[in-house]
């Protein structure tokens, strides 16, 4: 069998999430770090997710990354291709996720796309075009304080016509409850109208289920990973999958406990917070790291005394967003994110070579700085810890064994996930 599923994904932990919905379903699924530079033994694979980090990157590079991507993916014979990008629509009015898709779109001759960004199971529904979190509208659900980019506006259509030029249309749950066929109509007639991107009303996973009947023939869809969850079993229907069992199965770990976390999310304030009621953690400073290296000597010093297998080292930059606020005045945003991604990536290649064996790293663009430095090329996607994000393997240079790695989305997981993440992976709690 060939690739049936090529993804694009714009950050690294949202590929691991899409991967991780993929593998759940009975698909066959590595994630690349970028885009190999050699063919894929396509053999045992059906899909793969190559995680870029392209979600605030300058948009031409985003654009000419993501193209890079779908040429090596259509080399590989991917059937579909998806556009991976993040369920809380991470973006600003320039892009990046309208020029992406534009420029897919007509790498691949084709007229249309769905957008379909929710990811129920977590809390993000779409409704007439606006993106819930949980019960609260996007811009109302700490998205609005993101350091890189802040989502102020829940109305999908309206957010994307900004970054596009072509027309931007909606396919509404009502219509879905009517069924695949009824939906099939409803993007033609968007379709004739000349309408390229279809927001999709996404409420549950019934609409997940309609929708991955309406759009397995599209040459490109995008999204959050939800639809990751219904894809396969189209294609299983199809004849395009073998069946397997357990796809997601990886060697047993071992090595020092570790979480790097570079997220402001609300998600990971709260686990940080909670991680800290019953262990210690070193919190990092932008500011401070803009005056010297003495911070990272101190964190390394902090984990030195600490690290073993059983009990995990935590080391944060995560803050409340006043404090985002007033290190982005005084550094300016890309700075201050620059100097925490550059010390968390420097303690990442120290402490893993010295012993760290499983390592959580929370927020997509911290998780992207980490395994760049640490020269990861691919992961095998393992066991969910909490949707969103299961363990992966991979291997590293000056590790025998392979280091098990968590990449966790700034907003995902349940508030004691840095400490059950290592008992997950121990086997003391079923995911
Ligand atoms: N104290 C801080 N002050 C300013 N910027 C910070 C601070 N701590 C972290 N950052 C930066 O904020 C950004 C957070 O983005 P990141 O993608 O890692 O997390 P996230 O947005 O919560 O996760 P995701 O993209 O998965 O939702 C990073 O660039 C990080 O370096
Ligand atoms: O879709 C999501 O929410 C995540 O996979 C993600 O991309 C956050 O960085």
């Amino acid at each position: 069998m060939s690739l049936v599923l090529g993804a694009i994904a714009d950050d690294f932990t949202g590929a691991t999430d899409l991967a991780n919905n993929l593998v759940r379903a009975g698909m066959r699924c590595i994630q690349t770090i970028g885009v190999p530079d050699h063919a894929l033994d396509a053999d045992d694979v059906d899909a793969v997710v190559v995680a870029l980090k392209s979600r605030s990157c300058p948009v031409e590079e985003a654009v000419s990354d993501s193209l890079s991507a779908l040429e090596w993916l259509q080399a590989q014979g991917a059937r579909q291709v998806f556009f991976k990008y993040c369920s809380t629509f991470d973006s600003t009015p320039r892009g990046n996720i309208g020029p992406v898709a534009d420029a897919l779109l007509e790498r691949l001759g084709a007229e249309q796309t769905v957008m379909v960004p929710a990811f129920p199971v977590n809390g993000r529904t779409v409704y007439q075009g606006h993106l819930f979190v949980g019960d609260r509208l996007l811009n109302d659900s700490g998205m609005q304080h993101h350091p890189l980019n802040p989502m102020r506006d829940a109305d999908l259509v309206r957010v994307l016509a900004q970054q596009t030029p072509h027309p931007v249309g909606l396919l509404t749950h009502a219509t879905l409850t009517q069924g695949g066929d009824a939906a099939k109509v409803r993007l033609a007639e968007l379709h004739r109208d000349g309408v390229r991107h279809v927001i999709c009303d996404t409420l549950d996973e019934n609409d997940l289920n309609v929708l991955a009947e309406s759009v397995a023939d599209l040459a490109l869809v995008t999204g959050g990973s939800g639809l990751g969850q219904t894809l396969p079993e189209v294609y299983r229907q199809r004849g395009w999958l073998a069946p397997v069992d357990n796809a997601g199965q990886l060697a047993v770990p071992n090595g020092a406990s570790l979480v790097l976390s570079g997220s402001c999310s609300q998600a990971t304030l709260g686990q940080v917070e909670h991680f800290l009621r019953f262990h210690e953690g070193f919190a990092l400073d932008p500011l401070a790291l803009a005056e010297s290296d003495a911070q990272v000597e101190e964190a390394l010093a902090f984990a030195h005394e600490r690290l073993s297998e059983t009990t995990p080292v935590l080391i944060y930059a995560s803050a409340a967003p006043e404090r985002v606020k007033e290190a982005q005045r005084r550094l300016g945003a890309a700075q201050a994110g620059e100097l925490v991604e550059r010390a968390l990536a420097r303690l990442a290649q120290a402490l893993v070579g010295e012993g760290v064996g499983r390592l959580v790293v929370a927020g997509g663009e911290t998780s992207g700085a980490v395994v760049s430095a640490l020269g990861v090329a691919e992961l095998r996607i393992g066991e969910q810890i909490d949707p969103g994000v299961p363990w992966t393997q991979t291997q590293v240079a000056g590790r025998e064994a392979p280091l098990s790695l968590a990449l966790k989305s700034g907003n995902f997981g349940g508030v004691d996930f840095f400490t059950r993440a290592f008992e997950t992976l121990r086997g003391e709690r079923p995911s």
